[in-house]
Parts: C-alpha cells; structure tokens; sequence
C-alpha cells in the first residue's frame, strides 16, 4: 500500500459530526471574543474579500468536509460555487444542509458574525439562503490526482479557490503536499485567486473512531510551496494557538491565512 493508499484507508472511518463537534461547536468554536480563533479567520477572509479584486463566475472550494463557514465571505463575489470532497459521507452531510434537511448542523453563529463584519444590516437568514442558491454542484475531489477534480472541471478553467485544513490533512509527505498545491493551482486560470486557510504544525486529529496524519508545516513551508506552485503571496498571517485551546482533539500549534494569486500565463 502506498503512503497515498494508506491516508485513504485512514479517512474511511472519518466522522462529520464528530468533527463538526470538535471543532465547530461553542465554547470551542467562540465567537463572544473578537480575539478568538474562529473570528480571526473570518475576518481574516471577510477582509481580503472586501479588498474588492476576488471576483468572477466561478469559486471552488477544496476538501470542504462537512463545513461551509470557509466560504461565507467569498461566496458573495462569485456567480457559481462548487464544493468538493474526498469521500462521500461529507458530500451527504453537506447537501443535507443545502436542502435543509432536519436535524443539519447549525451554522447560524457564523453567519451572524459575518453578517456583522460586512455592516450592510443584512439578516443571517438572507445571507444563509443566497449561499445555498449558489452552491451548484457538490462533487468528488482528490488533491493528490493531476486534474482534482476529473472531467467535472477543466484546468485553468476556476476564477477563485478556497480551502480550509485540507492539503495538510492529506498529504504524506512534503512532496505530496508540493504536487498536491500544484495540482490544485493547475485549477485556476492565470491570476486566479487562492484564499487557503491551514493548520501549522500539526501531527493528527480526531474525527470519532478515526485519528488522522497531518502533515507538520511551518509558516515558511508554505510559502516556499506557493512559490514553487507559481503563486504570489498578496497577504500571510498566522494565528498562535493558547494553550487552553490544546484539548486533545488535535496538536496544532497555529492556523495560516494565505490569499495568494497564480502567475499570469507566460
Ligand atoms: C480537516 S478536514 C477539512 C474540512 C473543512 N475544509 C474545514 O475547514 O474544517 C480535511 C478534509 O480533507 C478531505 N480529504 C481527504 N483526502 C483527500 C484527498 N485526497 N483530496 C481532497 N480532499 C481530501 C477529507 O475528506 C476532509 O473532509
Ligand atoms: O478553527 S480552528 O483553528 C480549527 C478548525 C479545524 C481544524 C483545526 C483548527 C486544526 N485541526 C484541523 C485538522 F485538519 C481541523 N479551531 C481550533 C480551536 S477551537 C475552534 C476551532
């Protein structure tokens, strides 16, 4: 078995709602101090979205897991989005919360706060149903092929990419990581846009029965893979973790917010 082979294997007991909970969910997930985490990232997204440059038809979202909070900012500046996943126990979980199936992860904090970072005095209720009217398609994706995505989308054919803790999550090893970036950026057209959000150095997770591998990156790691993959890097920041945040479901030691730009066609 290869070391791709056996990150596949290790994904086949993945839980969503076990990751959902461990990850998503308040007082973990906080969203009553501006300081935290989770509105770090947000606004770290609402931000370079607001900039006014990450715009165009088409945002793809890469590994989106059973999440959609990666896109609340982005959504808006594009008319179609794509949401993507390995394994097909996410892609249920996420169209049952686009059909609004009972009993679907609640997702109104992170909406709300988006709302109020944006100041247009728009309801998170509106905000919820425009994004559930883009999301076109909910298909597979496997990082580690040439074409991610298969026939469903054509290389350099994508104005914008998302993705939120998955090429680290993935990836065996620093050259898998590298030919997965490059893989992924292949997606884009010339000058596209990629808002990718990562764990630093993190070695495992949990989601229910499974523990996964992560790839330990540094700040300077992925810089060095942006740059390999012919992207430039227009922001970088990074968010340490506390201590108290520590609780056993991971080991990550800091999050990354990369908005990087592929090259122009040369
Ligand atoms: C840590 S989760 C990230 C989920 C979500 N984007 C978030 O921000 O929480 C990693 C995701 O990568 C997906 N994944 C696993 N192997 C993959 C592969 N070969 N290609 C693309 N995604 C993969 C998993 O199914 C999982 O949903
Ligand atoms: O948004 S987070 O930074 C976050 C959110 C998701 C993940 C991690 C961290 C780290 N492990 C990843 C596994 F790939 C998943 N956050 C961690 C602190 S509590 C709220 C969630």
């Amino acid at each position: 078995m290869s070391s791709i082979q056996a990150v596949a294997e290790s994904y086949k007991v993945f839980n969503p709602r076990a990751y959902l909970q461990n990850n998503y969910v308040p007082p973990r997930a906080d969203f009553s101090s501006e300081d935290s985490v989770m509105c770090w990232k947000l606004r770290r997204l609402h931000e370079a979205c607001a900039k006014g440059e990450i715009k165009g038809h088409t945002l793809v979202d890469i590994g989106s897991g059973p999440t959609i909070y990666q896109l609340l900012s982005a959504f808006e500046h594009f008319q179609e989005v794509i949401m993507t996943d390995y394994l097909e126990i996410n892609r249920q979980e996420l169209k049952m919360w686009l059909n609004n199936e009972p009993g679907v992860f609640d997702w109104s904090p992170y909406f709300e706060y988006v709302c109020k970072l944006e100041g247009k005095g728009e309801s998170w209720k509106e905000k919820q149903k425009r994004l559930r009217e883009c999301v076109s398609r909910v298909i597979p994706v496997d990082i580690h092929q040439s074409s991610p995505l298969g026939r469903e989308v054509a290389s350099g054919s994508i104005d914008c990419l998302v993705s939120s803790f998955c090429l680290e999550a993935c990836s065996p090893s620093l050259v898998a990581f590298h030919k997965a970036l490059e893989n992924v950026v292949g997606l884009l057209k010339p000058q596209g846009h990629f808002l990718w959000i990562g764990a630093l150095e993190e070695s495992y997770y949990l989601a229910g029965e499974a523990r996964l591998s992560v790839l330990p990156v540094t700040e300077d790691m992925v810089k060095k893979a942006l740059s390999k993959a012919k992207c430039v890097v227009r922001e970088f920041s990074t968010y340490s973790m506390t201590p108290s945040m520590k609780v056993g479901v991971d080991d990550v030691s800091g999050i990354f917010f990369a908005w990087a730009q592929k090259d122009a066609a040369k």
